[in-house]
């Protein structure tokens, strides 16, 4: 009776709608979603060529963050030209010519129609995740979604926002299998009692406005990767943050991949990726992807086959190097560190462990960026123990003053191991006595594989004045001069 009133009385529209309120739901969001068919007849030419399994519809508005994500607004028909983690890369059909990232769960294939249908169902949301929905943006007063109940098995709740209040109601089912949300008005399916209480919603005091929009997942951006493009082949060694893997990217690209452990900080080392994003130097372990959208979270970076710097020295390969290797491995930390010192970037953990060896004597610095924050703990006055002591500057050690300049004492630590062929600093000391012989003017002596010109950089290295120590710009040079004298007196 009303629905007849209302479409042959329109000039009552106002008094109806007052009377019985009516959102204009059923001609904006929800009508979207009604049809399988496609209309495109704007575009026509296109409309032959696309695949129907590549038609999709926006099912609820977004508004892009970044340069390469689409604004779309629910209704809006796309053409998904690949899939891509928590994203589709999408082409908007209608209006305006773009492409651009959405949300994968913003979409919905139009030759799968339910969920193009059903933009309002969450399934297997509890109810106070429902709430925590709806009250976060873009949601607002008005939007909803249905659930499975939790109580009540094959029935299920509705969901809806009224400004900063949600309110639940229970869908029964009755024998026959019909639906109800009051007693005595059975729908034959969800799809009709929703249509039914967004154009009469007096029953629940809140309007059904637009379906509640789903999370929108993490930014995106050129470093994250789906977790499928990776393939695990090989565990090459375990440190703080988890193991570490040999690993194919797209089953031909080698990589390393570090898998963070379950119970590292996530917001530490997603800042800390950030930091790791920006810095390129190539004697630097370069960062390729990420992986943290899910746990665990990988870290990928470019595989050095020879492993690190300390265990290598140690090898045969690496007990048979010569002086001018040694002081050619020297030139590349300091060349990687100085590009971290103009950076104003402090390692605190610079080590022979920390540097990786690739074919050809290349070798890398790593640890940089997630040595700084996500390590904090094991740096805090609390847990002094796990201070790599015999590397750290008596500054740091004592005071936990870190700085470039503390970089370069353990520089100097650095040039002991690789002249020494991988020997442990300070060998036979505990830490507490290293700190105490450290502080009282006691300096490791020349190894004999050493020669004094290096000796001499090491000494100043470890000038307990931090203001007299060399910048790594100098020590390159002056490493570099070595390189050059050694060269050509061999040949
Ligand atoms: N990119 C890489 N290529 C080849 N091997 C690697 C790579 N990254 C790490 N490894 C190997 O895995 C081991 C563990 O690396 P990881 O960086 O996790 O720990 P670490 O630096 O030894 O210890 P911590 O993280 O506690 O300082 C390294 O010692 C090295 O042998």
């Amino acid at each position: 009776m009303e629905q007849f009133v209302r479409k042959r009385l329109t000039f009552l529209t106002s008094f109806w709608n007052k009377l019985r309120p009516r959102s204009n739901l059923d001609t904006c969001s929800l009508g979207y979603f009604g049809s399988d068919s496609v209309s495109l007849h704007s575009e026509p030419t296109s409309v032959c060529l696309i695949p129907k399994s590549s038609l999709f519809i926006a099912l609820y508005a977004f508004t892009a963050r970044s340069a390469d994500e689409l604004s779309v607004k629910a209704g809006d028909k796309l053409r998904v030209l690949k899939e891509e983690g928590e994203y589709v890369l999408a082409r908007r059909l209608l209006g305006e010519a773009a492409t651009g990232y959405v949300p994968a769960t913003y979409v919905a294939n139009l030759s799968q129609g339910t969920s193009a249908r059903r933009p309002w169902y969450f399934s297997k949301i509890s109810r106070s995740e429902a709430e925590q929905l709806l009250l976060s943006p873009p949601n607002q007063h008005g939007s909803f979604l249905v659930r499975d109940s939790e109580s009540s098995k094959g029935e299920y709740a509705l969901s809806v926002r009224r400004h900063a209040s949600v309110s639940h109601f229970r869908i029964g089912r009755s024998a026959g299998g019909r639906l109800h949300l009051q007693k005595g008005r059975p729908f034959a399916s969800m799809e009709q009692l929703v249509a039914f209480y967004a154009a009469d919603w007096t029953a629940l005091r809140s309007p059904l406005l637009q379906p509640c929009a789903p999370a929108t997942p993490p930014e995106r951006d050129g470093w994250e990767r789906p977790r499928w493009e990776f393939t695990l082949r090989r565990k090459l060694g375990e440190g703080y943050f988890g193991e570490v893997w040999e690993g194919l990217w797209r089953n031909t690209v080698p990589v390393a991949i570090k898998i963070i452990k379950a119970d590292m900080k996530a917001e530490d080392f997603t800042k800390e990726i950030q930091n790791l994003k920006r810095l390129r130097h190539e004697k630097l372990i370069q960062l390729h992807a990420v992986c943290s959208v899910d746990e665990p979270v990988y870290i990928i970076t470019e595989l050095m086959r020879k492993g690190n710097l300390h265990s290598y020295l140690n090898s045969p390969e690496g007990k048979s190097l010569g002086t001018s290797h040694l002081v050619n491995i020297a030139c590349q930390v300091a060349d990687g560190m100085r590009y971290l010192e103009e950076k104003h970037i402090v390692h605190r953990d610079l080590a022979a462990r920390n540097i990786l060896v690739g074919d050809e004597l290349t070798c890398k610095i790593a640890d940089f960026g997630l040595a700084r924050l996500l390590k904090d703990d094991i740096y805090s006055t609390s847990s002094s123990t796990k201070i790599p002591v015999k590397w750290t500057a008596p500054e740091a050690a004592n005071y936990r003053t870190y700085s470039l300049k503390s970089d370069v004492w353990s520089y100097g630590i650095l040039l002991y191991e690789v002249f020494t062929y991988g020997q442990i600093p300070y060998e036979g000391m505990t830490n507490q006595e290293t700190v105490r012989q450290i502080t009282r003017g006691y300096r490791l002596p020349r190894p004999s594989t050493c020669p004094p010109e290096i000796y001499i950089i090491m000494l100043e290295c470890w000038n307990g004045n931090t203001e007299e120590r060399p910048t790594f710009f100098t020590l390159r040079e002056r490493l570099g001069l070595i390189y050059r004298r050694v060269l050509s007196s061999l040949s």
